[in-house]
């Protein structure tokens, strides 16, 4: 098996590599993801299917646990009473991809005290972790099978070595035959940093085993790329990987780890859960500046520093053509302080209770504010940015139309289409993902409802 390729140790790339990308050693990552030629924004780099899947329990029994996708008449797992299903078909691919090794001990072993004593995350870990190794007990030869995702996962890196990272405490379904002790430990020693967290327009809806992108892509804060979710009823979850940007030929395609608005706590993430330290220019910024100021408590103080921001980030600027892209590292000293992580957080929770309560102009002002943060903190074309413009232009439709006749001014109008108009923009290159009814919908009734009031 052939369990730790390199590109020193190879000449023919394996046929998992998609001919959008070649390997490329790493100087602390062992090898990066290259782009083989020119990609422009909204290109698909890779398509690859989970190798195992779990549904949060947030989800659980309202989404399929096959193909992840909501479905209000699932039928209940008849033996075990813990999965749910579309119908026989997705019943049936589950049972064939670890259902059957795991339905009948599923119950004991999770009402279990060992298992009943783990942590949430570890309790996840722990599931995903027999539906893996149920999955390879499936496969030809089992645990000395040469299929490709499972050779894949077991040459992955492994994680920072940590006391809840050896397995041996962490409860698994009984499963038949049962998992060689070093398969089991260095399967789960691969899942800190290796698992993706699988989402809807922004919602993680579950965890998923992606050996192949595991494989290839290496972390930035800044990055080209970004994983977005296929739901179809014809199978398991699949991942995308979208090109955000152009990608220019030879330039590593990297993805964000974690949200690259965790300004104050990502280093620590990603050493703590990766292993490494971030050199992206986002990261070396952040190191340079040091500690982040407090935020002035005078009310006065802190708007005239909103102001300075939206300022720095040209958003009057902005037109239905194109995002102004401010650069951090030119922030000012003075802002430093509104880059801290609770900043952001309220912000957007103003910006939403505000909508709701209808209070439009505070609204328009807080989320204005939050996406020039956005737009200094994101990179281009990130999703969250476009969902935050679709929220804008939801928010000043609703002022639009709240505002008497008389009130009613162009200029609100003229918001709404130049929201709606660059959240399109925005969306459009990362395109379909996760549940059908998502912001390029709501994007299409809101620009109708915008052409009948013309
Ligand atoms: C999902 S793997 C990435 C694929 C890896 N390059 C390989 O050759 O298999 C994650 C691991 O890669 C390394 N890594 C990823 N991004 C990195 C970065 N920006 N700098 C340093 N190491 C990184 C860390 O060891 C991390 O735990």
């Amino acid at each position: 098996m052939d369990h730790g390729w390199t590109m020193a140790s190879k000449q023919n790339p394996p046929r998992w590599i998609p001919n959008t990308l070649r390997l490329a050693s790493h100087e602390n990552a062992r090898d990066k993801a290259v782009a083989t030629g020119h990609l422009d924004p909204g290109s698909s780099i890779l398509k690859t299917p989970a190798f195992a899947t779990i549904l949060l329990d947030s989800e659980k029994g309202r989404r399929c646990d096959h193909c992840f996708r909501k479905n209000a008449g699932l039928k209940k797992c008849t033996g075990c009473g813990s999965y749910w299903y579309c119908d026989a078909h997705c019943q049936a691919a589950q049972w064939q991809a670890h259902h059957k090794r795991l339905c009948k001990a599923f119950n004991s072993y999770t009402s279990s005290t060992a298992f009943q004593a783990l942590q949430r995350h570890e309790k996840y870990d722990s599931i995903l972790l027999s539906h893996v190794l149920a999955h390879i007990t499936l496969l030809p030869d089992a645990y000395a099978s040469e299929d490709m995702m499972y050779s894949v996962l077991l040459s992955l890196l492994p994680g920072p070595q940590h006391p809840s990272n050896t397995a041996s405490d962490l409860p698994i379904c009984p499963i038949r035959p049962p998992p060689p002790p070093d398969i089991l430990r260095k399967i789960y020693a691969r899942f800190g940093n290796n698992n993706f967290a699988i989402h809807s327009h922004l919602t993680s809806i579950g965890h998923g085993v992606f050996p192949i992108a595991s494989r290839l892509f290496n972390h930035s804060c800044v990055p080209n790329a970004a994983a977005k979710y296929i739901l179809s009823p014809t199978g398991s979850v699949t991942m995308d990987v979208v090109a955000l940007r152009i990608i220019a030929p030879g330039e590593e395609i990297c993805l964000p780890y974690l949200d690259p608005g965790l300004l104050q706590t990502r280093e620590q993430i990603l050493e703590l859960s990766y292993g490494f330290k971030c050199d992206c220019v986002f990261c070396c910024f952040l190191r340079k500046i040091g500690p982040l100021p407090e935020i002035p408590e005078g009310e006065k103080e802190l708007s005239s520093l909103e102001e300075q921001l939206t300022s720095f980030a040209n958003i009057s600027s902005i037109s239905e053509l194109k995002l102004p892209n401010p650069s951090i590292e030119k922030t000012p000293s003075v802002l430093h302080c509104l880059l801290r992580e609770s900043y952001m957080t309220k912000l957007s929770e103003t910006f939403s209770k505000a909508s709701h309560e209808q209070k439009y102009d505070v609204a328009l002002k807080s989320g204005i504010t939050l996406l020039s943060l956005y737009l200094l903190v994101y990179p281009e074309n990130y999703p969250q940015i476009g969902m935050h413009l679709l929220e804008l232009a939801k928010t000043a439709w609703n002022a639009t139309i709240s505002a008497s006749s008389d009130r009613f001014p162009q200029e609100m109008r003229r918001r709404v289409e130049v929201f709606l108009t660059l959240a399109f923009q925005v969306l459009t290159i990362l395109g379909d993902e996760g549940d059908s009814d998502g912001p390029m919908e709501k994007i299409t009734l809101l620009g109708g409802l915008l052409a009948a009031e013309a």
